[in-house]
């Protein structure tokens, strides 16, 4: 089966996106696996598939595969992705958009040709909803590594976060300690693994070891549950400019009960077929 594609990214967080509305296909995860493969297929952190929705409300279904094949139900710079990846197909013109995901829906917007704003839905911090074990909600929670206690938040954003605040990401453990947080027997669904460094209470640089890929440029949804975070500690103020090494994204979050919103660029590098 020949698939026609897309590589774009997101502050480069890179994706192959596949639209399964004007053609067809079925992809079993060793495929999403090959797509994603950088040696052996395209090459990219998360593979999104368009589909049409279920729910005849919304405009599009969009769904989230990690290189590792798992399906996941949220991508930030994906969404955003997404937003001009249908735009740019003429499978819509509208410039806000109502998309469903395995977590929910998100509302996403286009603010001019490159950049989204996506609402990213309320974060979710109850221990059940994370995922994380513990018998009741804390600002920190202990992980023990070896033998050493990681202070850590746990953050939902319809994927689970855990984060850690360090003072200089540029020297954080991220490629030893990453691996080890992401597959922690506190959290059942693995985590995907926030370094974040505080730089002032408007900005933070931050690094992720995302849950099924490894540390990517930047994940979108690891900023909001950096900035929700570090919002409910007391650092930060509610508009946060989050620098990770592929770019910058603007995170706001009002508060408890509000949704986050995100906004960042979107890049379409080039397009191609595959056999698959
Ligand atoms: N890059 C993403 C997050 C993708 C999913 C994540 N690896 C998970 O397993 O939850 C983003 O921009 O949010």
């Amino acid at each position: 089966m020949i698939l026609h594609f897309t590589k774009m990214h997101g502050a480069g967080n890179d994706f192959v996106v596949i639209d399964l509305v004007s053609q067809r296909a079925r992809l079993r995860s060793r495929d999403i696996r090959k797509l994603a493969d950088r040696h052996f297929g395209v090459g990219c952190d998360q593979v999104l598939v368009v589909e049409p929705p279920e729910n005849p409300d919304v405009d599009f279904r969009y769904r989230i595969y990690n290189a590792d094949g798992s399906e996941v139900s949220q991508c930030g710079n994906g969404a955003r992705c997404f937003a001009r990846f249908v735009r740019e197909r003429r499978l819509t013109s509208k410039r806000v958009l109502r998309v469903e995901t395995s977590a929910g829906e998100l509302e996403l917007r286009m603010i001019d040709k490159q950049q989204v704003e996506v609402a990213m839905g309320v974060p979710h911090l109850a221990p059940a909803e994370v995922p994380i074990e513990a018998d009741s909600q804390q600002a920190l929670y202990p992980l023990v590594i070896d033998d050493q206690t990681l202070d850590v938040g746990a953050v939902s954003m319809g994927n689970p976060h855990a984060i850690l605040r360090v003072d200089d990401v540029d020297t954080a453990p991220v490629a030893t300690l990453g691996p080890r947080i992401e597959a922690h027997s506190s959290f059942p669904e693995r985590a995907n693994a926030g370094f974040m460094q505080v730089v002032a209470d408007n900005h933070i640089r931050l690094r992720v070891f995302e849950r099924g890929v490894g540390e990517t440029l930047a994940c979108g949804s690891g900023a909001c549950a950096a900035v929700v975070h570090g919002i409910r500690q007391g650092w930060l103020s509610d508009t946060v400019t989050v620098e990770l090494p592929g770019g910058k994204l603007s995170i706001r979050w009002p508060g408890d009960g509000e949704q986050v919103l995100m906004t960042g660029p979107t890049a379409v590098v080039y397009e191609g077929s595959i056999k698959i």
